[in-house]
């Protein structure tokens, strides 16, 4: 900042002349030529004065103004004897006088360059304005690199604020606030308090930035310290945090797959999606796709894709086990017979990571796709990463629930439905069954004589045969009902859309099933059994459950009486 001639002769000149040189060059002069001598600075100071009485007596006298580089910094006037050699003498006062100036400028020159050197070095963006013509003086490097705009953009402490702050009623009322409290911050000598803001930048992005103002004499330095960076990684830790919650609530499993999703679509670039693709039981093809953001044809035409090397960048990422980044999807090999997939999706680059079990085993894909040729950087790998080991721990949690709900609905030994889980679907369906107007029926069917198949066989031959009945029970039935074991060797059936005739037939069906059924015994013999069936519906009158077993319940109870081996159907007592 070269500060102007102006200023270094009103501020500055006068406190100079005690420089003892400038003053010994000038009184050496005065006393060679006999001259007096008086200097004025611009403002009409008096500054300087010699006379001697030789000089007092001379008559000439010579007025000059004092020009350095068009600046006016003064006025000399000489008391001279011999008026012919005024001109000359004259001339050798500016010079001794310009040239103290070129040297204190020099010396004022090489400090600005320093001070120029610091800011342009700074890692923060620094703006050095002046306080009083508020023409912005400075930017650095940073500053341009920062906001973008150079100091043709921004010439003036307006022209900033009207760039950085575009919203008018934003900028004449919080700005104008703002400028006031810097101002008597200024005033009251404290230093003026940090403040976070968002500035717009030349290329209408916005930046959220630390603002720090300080005052050097006239000048307001500010520096701005780029928080951007530093809320991209809260935004991705809060992504992060939000996950985590997600997947220690009750949501469904594909509830947690699209929220993985949706977040960190919401994390990403503008223009980027994602994908949860899963693999089916074989784990060779693709059999369910999580990628709402992209269109539903291009979602259909993925399940069923088999997995492989140039299956695109997932089917690719699944088969090798390994995460698989494409920069350019038109120039990938991996990509050559899905150029037009791709297309009908506009996605021109995909990146691409495995999705892992804790056996290693591939459970799916978690991929971003960008609708420009792109390759990611550290976080974007990071955070691809992440999404991939949630997504299997979702999946992992989704299957040992399963396994536990199997485990508490299920009878062990024979693999049926549970007693608990019979009776709470038989309830469900026997709502259905009012609703809907369709009857519904229960058999309970029975083991004849199965105490004698133990005492014969043993325990282990008759959970043998338990499980064979159980097996071909649920063969007959089908999608028809559900067979459960109630306890023992006592079984039930729920049939949810058959009436009593129906159920009758099926449940006959299934006794003559049954009876061909030969269970080894563990040596040469084989074992023979039979069962016997008691059948129940609510064709004829609404009835609670509890009813509809206990007349089931009645009705075996009959078929034993009568014989065993035999199904019998309720009947109304008349
Ligand atoms: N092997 C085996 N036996 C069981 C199991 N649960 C119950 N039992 C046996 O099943 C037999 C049931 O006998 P009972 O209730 O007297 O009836 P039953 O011999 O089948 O005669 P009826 O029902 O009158 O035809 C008992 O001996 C029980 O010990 C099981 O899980 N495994």
């Amino acid at each position: 900042m070269t500060p102007s001639l102006d200023t270094l002769c009103h501020s500055q000149f006068d406190c100079r002349l005690d420089n003892p040189t400038l003053l010994k060059a000038i009184t050496n002069l005065c006393e060679a030529t006999d001259s007096g001598l008086l200097l004025h600075s611009a403002n009409g100071t008096e500054i300087f004065r010699f006379s001697s009485l030789r000089t007092r007596q001379a008559q000439h006298q010579v007025t000059s103004i004092l020009v350095h580089h068009l600046e006016r910094i003064g006025t000399v006037k000489l008391n001279v004897i011999d008026p012919d050699k005024a001109d000359a003498i004259m001339m050798c006062v500016k010079q001794i006088i310009e040239s103290s100036l070129d040297q204190d400028v020099t010396s004022e020159n090489n400090e600005n360059h320093h001070f120029r050197d610091i800011l342009n070095a700074a890692p923060i963006a620094i703006s050095y304005i002046n306080g009083q013509t508020r023409n912005v003086e400075f930017i650095n490097p940073m500053f341009q690199e920062v906001f973008g705009y150079s100091l043709d953009d921004i010439p003036t402490m307006d022209d900033w604020l009207e760039r950085a702050y575009p919203d008018e009623s934003f900028r004449n009322n919080i700005i104008a606030s703002r400028s006031q409290k810097i101002a008597d911050y200024r005033t009251l000598g404290l230093p003026v308090p940090d403040i976070r803001t968002h500035v717009v930048c030349r290329d209408g992005s916005t930046r959220q930035v630390l603002q720090r103002v300080r005052w050097l004499g006239e000048h307001r330095v500010t520096s701005y310290m780029d928080l951007s960076a530093l809320s991209e990684t809260e935004n991705r830790m809060q992504t992060r945090y939000g996950m985590l919650e997600m997947l220690l609530t009750n949501a469904t499993l594909d509830e947690v797959l699209i929220s993985i999703v949706r977040r960190i679509e919401n994390n990403i670039n503008t223009g980027s999606r994602c994908s949860v693709l899963l693999l089916d039981k074989t784990h060779t093809s693709f059999e369910k796709s999580y990628a709402p953001s992209l269109p539903k044809n291009y979602n259909d035409a993925i399940i069923g894709v088999q997995i492989g090397l140039g299956v695109g960048s997932c089917g690719t990422a699944a088969y090798l086990g390994k995460r698989v980044i494409v920069e350019d999807i038109m120039t990938n090999e991996y990509w050559r017979d899905f150029t037009a997939l791709a297309q009908l999706a506009g996605v021109q680059s995909c990146w691409s990571q495995p999705i892992l079990n804790s056996a290693g085993d591939v459970l799916g894909t978690f991929a971003i796709y960008n609708d420009t040729p792109s390759s990611p950087n550290n976080d974007d790998i990071d955070l691809i990463g992440f999404a991939a080991r949630l997504a299997a721990i979702a999946i992992e949690n989704r299957s040992t629930q399963l396994d536990l709900e199997n485990w508490a609905f299920s009878d062990h030994l024979t693999g049926l439905v549970n007693r608990r889980r019979f009776f709470e679907l038989a309830e469900r369906s026997l709502v259905e069954s009012y609703q809907q107007h369709i009857p519904m029926s229960v058999v309970i069917l029975d083991v004849d004589r199965f105490k004698k198949i133990n005492d014969q066989f043993g325990h282990i031959v008759g959970d043998n045969v338990l499980k064979a009945l159980a097996k071909c029970s649920k063969h007959v039935i089908g999608n028809q009902g559900v067979v459960g074991r109630l306890g023992g060797e006592e079984f039930t059936i729920l049939l949810p859309e058959s009436n009593l005739l129906q159920a009758t037939s099926i449940a006959e069906s299934l006794r003559q099933e049954l009876a061909k059924l030969s269970t080894p015994d563990g040596s040469e013999d084989i074992v023979k059994f039979t069962v016997s069936c008691g059948v129940s519906s609510n064709d004829d009158l609404e009835i609670s459950l509890d009813e509809l077993v206990s007349r089931a319940d009645h009705a075996l109870y009959q078929a034993k009486r009568n014989g065993r081996n035999c199904v019998i159907a309720y009947q109304q007592p008349e």
